[in-house]
């Protein structure tokens, strides 16, 4: 297998999506020749996604299209080396009012990308990207890769469907798939539905009081420069194939101490109050994740390069600098 991207043919799907946009950034900068499946086309119509620059976006082939359309995945995924599968829907509040969107746009979504893949003359690895949410609360910690898989959510539950379905490719068809799995991913372009915009943005806006849902459960929060390094590393590790690998930072943060960061970051310091809106069905709410990233540092090398502070600094200066698009009373969880 090549150990670099240079001129070969990527197709991104959720290439407009928060992390997908980061992917797609250091993939043209590999020299990679990127394909882009978009759903919304966000680029061009979400002014605050123009810190994509536009040298990046000029040199992309940006085809428009739902995952859940088979043909049009099919069209997209033809004549490329590399794939990596993005394109999700991924809000766990609204999982619980539409599940079924999520069965079709995760799970199907997903075996219409991986039929594809099958099909395909030319491929040599396709990145299935998965999430941290399919582990549930962590039964053990730090969450290895044989960690017990529990359907917390409908979207959890729509995420494992989807990785299974890789892994069966994998074993029925030998399709040199690799699942990555990423735990919670932040940073500029990030909507207020993840925690750490929506904490930012209130600050940002000049909020009196900071409003949250639960602030006890841990997160493992892994910045998305270091997120689309750890995909790319995937796609080009020849041992990868076949495999789960975990792409996380190795440290565990609550969602109050992520808040007091954030305050220092911000300059401001405001009290936190609980919002009920923003509490989660007790038994959904995921209290505990934190990674093992043995497996994927043993493999390729990689590890997450950005300390979580400077992160954090980064992601507030970003929401600092576009906060118009905010409108922190709009989101709930
Ligand atoms: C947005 C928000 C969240 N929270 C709490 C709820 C959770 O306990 C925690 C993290 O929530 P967030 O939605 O940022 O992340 P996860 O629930 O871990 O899920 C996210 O990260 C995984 C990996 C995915 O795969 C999901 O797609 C993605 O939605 O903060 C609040 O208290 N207030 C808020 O306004």
């Amino acid at each position: 297998m090549s150990e670099s991207l240079t001129g070969k043919q990527v197709l991104v799907t959720g290439a407009d999506g928060f992390i997908g946009s980061h992917l797609v950034e250091q993939l043209v900068q590999s020299g990679a020749r990127v394909r882009a499946l978009v759903y919304y086309n966000s680029w061009n119509q979400i002014g605050w996604l123009n810190d994509v620059s536009q040298e990046v976006l000029q040199s992309i082939e940006m085809i428009q299209g739902d995952i859940r359309d088979a043909e049009r995945v099919a069209g997209a995924v033809e004549g490329c080396d590399y794939v990596f599968h993005l394109s999700s829907l991924i809000a766990i509040p609204y999982s619980y009012v539409a599940a079924r969107s999520y069965v079709d746009t995760n799970v199907t979504g997903a075996l219409n990308v991986l039929q594809a893949s099958r099909n395909s003359d030319s491929l040599t690895r396709l990145v299935h990207v998965s999430t941290s949410e399919v582990y549930g609360t962590a039964q053990r910690v730090p969450i290895d890769e044989d960690h017990p898989l529990v359907g917390q959510s409908p979207y959890s539950a729509s995420k494992i469907g989807a990785d299974k379905m890789a892994e069966s490719f994998y074993l029925s068809f030998g399709l040199p798939v690799v699942t990555a799995r990423p735990f919670n991913t932040f940073g500029p372009r990030q909507t207020a539905r993840a925690v750490i915009p929506t904490i930012a943005s209130q600050l940002q806006a000049g909020c009196s009081e900071l409003k949250l849902g639960a602030l006890t459960p841990t997160r493992d929060f892994n910045f998305a420069t270091d997120t689309a390094a750890g995909m790319i590393a995937l796609a080009l590790c020849k041992q990868a194939e076949g495999e789960v690998v975990n792409i996380g930072s190795g440290e565990e943060w609550s969602i109050e101490e992520t808040a007091k960061l954030l305050m220092e970051a911000v300059g401001r310091e405001v009290p936190i109050i609980c919002d009920e809106d923003r509490i989660r069905p007790e038994k959904s709410e995921v209290n505990r994740l934190l990674a093992d990233t043995t497996k994927i540092h043993q493999l390729t090398g990689w590890k997450s390069q950005v300390p979580f502070k400077d992160g954090l600094a980064k992601t507030a200066d970003w929401v600092g600098r576009n906060i118009q698009f905010f409108n922190a009373e709009r989101y709930t969880i």
